[in-house]
């Protein structure tokens, strides 16, 4: 796993470390652009022996300073380079004004505008505009040039752009694109779908092939646009490690306000495999030589998933053969009287119980093997239903509510938080998200103007906050939040990408599989965490073609894989 961090983290880093005496801003600067070098060799290996042509777009802060090192570390390597400057070179800030005043001791530097641009064709492009200090939308001629790039005349530059830290005009907090304001005429106008006009933006699809980045990864890097404008993320090491300490607790530590809220992003696949890292204790598993052999099926936890009515059956059955695949000792799936048929027909492993309302759960209830529960899948919005939600969250047992469980509660959430509790995970995906907390969903979707802009990472954080609870709000980025901060990313993007996972019914073995993980006693963050890692890395390993039921079937192959125990 690999910590997140927001662009005020990266400069605060920065900061303690020049701060230091140990390391000066220049030379961070030199490492960041000699790492922009490197990474542009590993990309095109084939470059290292033949000198190319490059334009380098430098902008007015420390992204254009290192676009200068760049410059000048390529010219070095024979390459033919045209540096571009964006903004006024006297208001240059320091390092990046030194780095600006050696490239010109020998070279030259024109004016950035979209005609200059045009007028010779390069192999490569380096995009070093803006970075972590984006504060607004991309404007006047980085606006012309930035869109040109990205296709709005027909040429595509996708494969030869490398964004320094990210493509220009990317909120590294948020992973949006910024955009104008919209036009503002007094009152709201709609276009012909029915919705608001929205401001220009730069560009919304992929921008660069690369973007080099320094230290760790930016939570824009991989939600929301991110993915789809980055191309590729490569992180380029610049010597800061001992000045990103999680949580203050090792020796000379750092002042409160460097203090890092953690925010992961779970195992990428290079690290999984890396024997080394302790990823697998977070995620709540043992390797296979340490575990116990001990345990018999009630101490593997007994989970209950309630059953939806006659013909809306099958959800709960994914659920339920998700949490037992996962590791369940016993799954019951809680079915009313006109479903049992249906639901024994298709059950053999996973046991049946007749549940009609909420009095016969509670009854149910009082076997205190049930560890945990599930409700949601398939269960409808009738009436009725909220009574088994609020029985269950009384009860006062792990719980999964997704998809229906939270519906129901649309208009009234504040009903449903009274009764939360902190061993409950919500599993929202957009449309539920925004039934529940519908004031955050609209800051999420309103047009991002300024930077930071406020992004999905701050909307599950205030959602688990408000919730009481562990919030799963679902996508290819889905992000993990507790109450206390605790935050993290499961991104199927890039090596992980895994669109055939937005296939009917893959968000129910998701509840099971955390439901399953909950009958185990993995706390409610660590259940959703590895429950969603896990659900990716099934995807991966079945590859296109896979539907729903294919995802419990390939745990077995994944922790087989992982060398891991249930
Ligand atoms: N933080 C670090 O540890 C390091 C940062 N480095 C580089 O420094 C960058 C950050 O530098 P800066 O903080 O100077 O910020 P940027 O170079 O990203 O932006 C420069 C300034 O432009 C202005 N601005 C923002 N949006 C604008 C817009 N749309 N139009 C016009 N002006 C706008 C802002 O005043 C901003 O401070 C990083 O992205 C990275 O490339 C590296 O040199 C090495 C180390
Ligand atoms: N493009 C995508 N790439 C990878 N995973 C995705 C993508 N879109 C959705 N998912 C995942 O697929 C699942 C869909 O869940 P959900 O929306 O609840 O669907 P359903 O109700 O049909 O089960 C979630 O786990 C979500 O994170
Ligand atoms: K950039």
């Amino acid at each position: 796993m690999t910590e997140l961090l927001t662009a005020a983290q990266m400069r605060a880093i920065e900061q303690a470390a020049i701060a230091s005496g140990e390391v000066t801003g220049l030379e961070l600067m030199e490492r960041a652009g000699q790492g922009v070098v490197e990474a542009i060799f590993e990309e095109w290996p084939e470059y290292e022996s033949a000198p190319q042509s490059v334009a380098v777009l430098c902008g007015p802060g420390n992204n254009g300073g290192d676009g200068f090192v760049v410059a000048r570390l390529l010219a070095g390597k024979g390459w033919t380079v045209k540096v571009f400057l964006y903004g006024d070179p006297d208001k240059l800030p320091a390092d990046a004004r030194t780095n600006y005043e050696i490239w010109l001791a020998d070279n030259q530097v024109e004016e950035l505008t979209e005609r200059a641009f045009r007028k010779e064709p390069y192999s490569l492009h380096i995009d070093a505009l803006f970075g972590t200090g984006l504060s607004r939308p991309l404007e006047g001629e980085a606006f012309n040039v930035a869109s040109h790039m990205s296709g709005r005349n027909g040429d595509d530059y996708s494969d030869s752009v490398v964004a320094i830290d990210a493509p220009s005009g990317l909120c590294l907090d948020s992973g949006t694109v910024l955009e104008e304001a919209p036009p503002s005429l007094g009152h709201p106008i709609f276009d012909q779908q029915g919705q608001e006009p929205r401001g220009r933006k730069p560009f919304q699809d992929r921008f660069a092939a690369l973007t080099v980045t320094f230290d760790s990864p930016k939570f824009g890097h991989f939600v929301n646009e991110g993915p789809s404008v980055c191309g590729q993320v490569v992180v380029k090491d610049i010597g800061l490690e001992q000045w990103r300490v999680l949580k203050g607790t090792k020796p000379g530590t750092p002042p409160r306000s460097l203090r890092l809220p953690h925010s992961v992003l779970l195992g990428e696949r290079p690290l999984v495999k890396d024997r080394r890292k302790p990823w697998i204790s977070r995620f709540g598993f043992v390797r296979c030589k340490k575990a116990s052999t001990k345990g018999h099926k009630y101490t593997h936890g007994h989970a209950l998933v309630l059953s939806g009515g006659h013909g809306k059956t099958g959800a709960a059955r994914l659920a339920a053969r998700g949490a037992l695949r996962i590791g369940a000792g016993l799954v019951t799936v809680g079915a009313p009287r006109a479903a049992m048929m249906e639901n024994a027909c298709q059950l053999t492993a996973i046991m049946l119980r007749q549940m009609d309302g909420a009095d016969e759960l509670r009854t149910l209830l009082q076997d205190s093997r049930f560890n945990v529960v599930c409700l949601g899948p398939g269960l409808g919005l009738a009436a009725d239903r909220e009574g088994l939600v609020l029985e269950v969250l009384q009860a006062n047992r792990a719980t999964v509510l997704d998809a229906d469980a939270l519906t129901q509660f649309e208009d009234r959430a504040e009903a449903l938080f009274e009764v939360l509790h902190e061993n409950c995970v919500l599993t929202p995906h957009g449309g539920e998200f925004a039934r529940l907390f519908p004031d955050l969903a609209e800051k999420l979707n309103a047009p991002a103007t300024t930077g930071p802009a406020y992004s999905k990472v701050d909307a599950t954080r205030e959602a688990a906050k408000r919730a009481g609870c562990v919030v799963l709000f679902k996508g290819p980025d889905t992000v993990i939040a507790a109450p206390n901060g605790l935050c993290s990313v499961n991104s199927a993007h890039y090596d992980r990408s895994a669109p055939w996972l937005a296939t009917a019914g893959s968000g129910d073995v998701l509840a099971g599989f955390i439901t399953g993980l909950m009958a185990r006693g993995l706390d409610p963050m660590q259940a959703a965490e590895t429950a969603a890692y896990l659900h990716v890395e099934c995807a991966l390993d079945f590859g296109p073609g896979l539907i729903a039921e294919d995802l419990p079937e390939q745990i077995p192959a994944v922790l087989r894989r992982l060398d891991v125990l249930r």
